[in-house]
């Protein structure tokens, strides 16, 4: 099967997650896309959505799926999302499509975290996939300095084929940590977070998934946190 083969078979099969009637969170990235085609098919059976970025509201605004502003709801059922990679806590890496922000407060507020991942998302240690930190501005250099002290190697991401930064849904940068072995990820989480001019951390491991559904050559294979 090809990793997209895959990527759809777990966003099939979190179809089951979704709760009837209620709002569902939706995620960010090409699984996540998946995802949102699924969730397309029985749209009649939900009240609605609250997107982690633009592009996926665009997605859902597309198959006619209702999307509301996070500020109007009071809790959500289920969020679901990819990550770019996870360990056998559940604890992940996202971020990697630039909606690591959104992602982790409508997260927050969700009741339920399923993520949906092929095979190749799960790892023993995290930290080979760079780490994305979303930044204000201005305190991009003063952060990056702190991030190289915890001992990975800070890059600036940039509009592709470009020098320029690369700029966020609300209007922040993105620096993405290569080198770190991540053996704490809730002490990792909790010293980033402390960084003034952070954003958000890309490590979700305070709040990890509950679920995740990985795509194997073998089936979805189903682990629970
Ligand atoms: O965190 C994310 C976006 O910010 C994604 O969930 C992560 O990058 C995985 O993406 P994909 O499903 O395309 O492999």
């Amino acid at each position: 099967m090809t990793q997209d083969e895959l990527k759809q078979a777990v966003a099939r099969a979190a179809i089951e997650y979704v709760v009837d009637g209620e709002i569902i969170g939706v995620g960010t990235g090409s699984t996540a896309n998946f995802f949102i085609d699924e969730l397309a098919r029985i749209k009649d059976r939900i009240k609605g959505t609250v997107a982690s970025s633009e592009a996926t509201a665009a997605r859902l605004r597309g198959h006619g799926i209702e999307v509301f502003d996070l500020n109007d709801v009071p809790s959500i059922a289920v969020y679901i999302d990819g990550a770019d990679e996870i360990n056998a806590a559940g604890a992940m890496i996202k971020g990697g499509g630039a909606a690591l922000t959104r992602e982790k407060i409508v997260a927050s507020v969700s009741k339920q975290f399923v993520c949906i991942a092929d095979g190749s998302k799960l790892v023993e240690v995290l930290g080979k996939f760079a780490l994305p930190v979303e930044v204000l501005p201005m305190a991009r250099n003063a952060v990056m300095r702190k991030l190289a002290e915890l001992g990975g190697q800070p890059r600036l991401r940039t509009k592709p084929g470009t020098d320029e930064a690369f700029i966020t849904d609300n209007g922040g940068e993105l620096i993405d940590v290569a080198g770190l072995q991540i053996t704490d990820p809730v002490a990792l989480e909790t010293r980033i977070n402390q960084i003034v001019g952070v954003v958000a951390v890309g490590l979700f491991a305070q709040r990890g998934a509950n679920v995740c559904l990985l795509g194997t050559s073998e089936g979805v294979k189903k682990l629970t946190f």
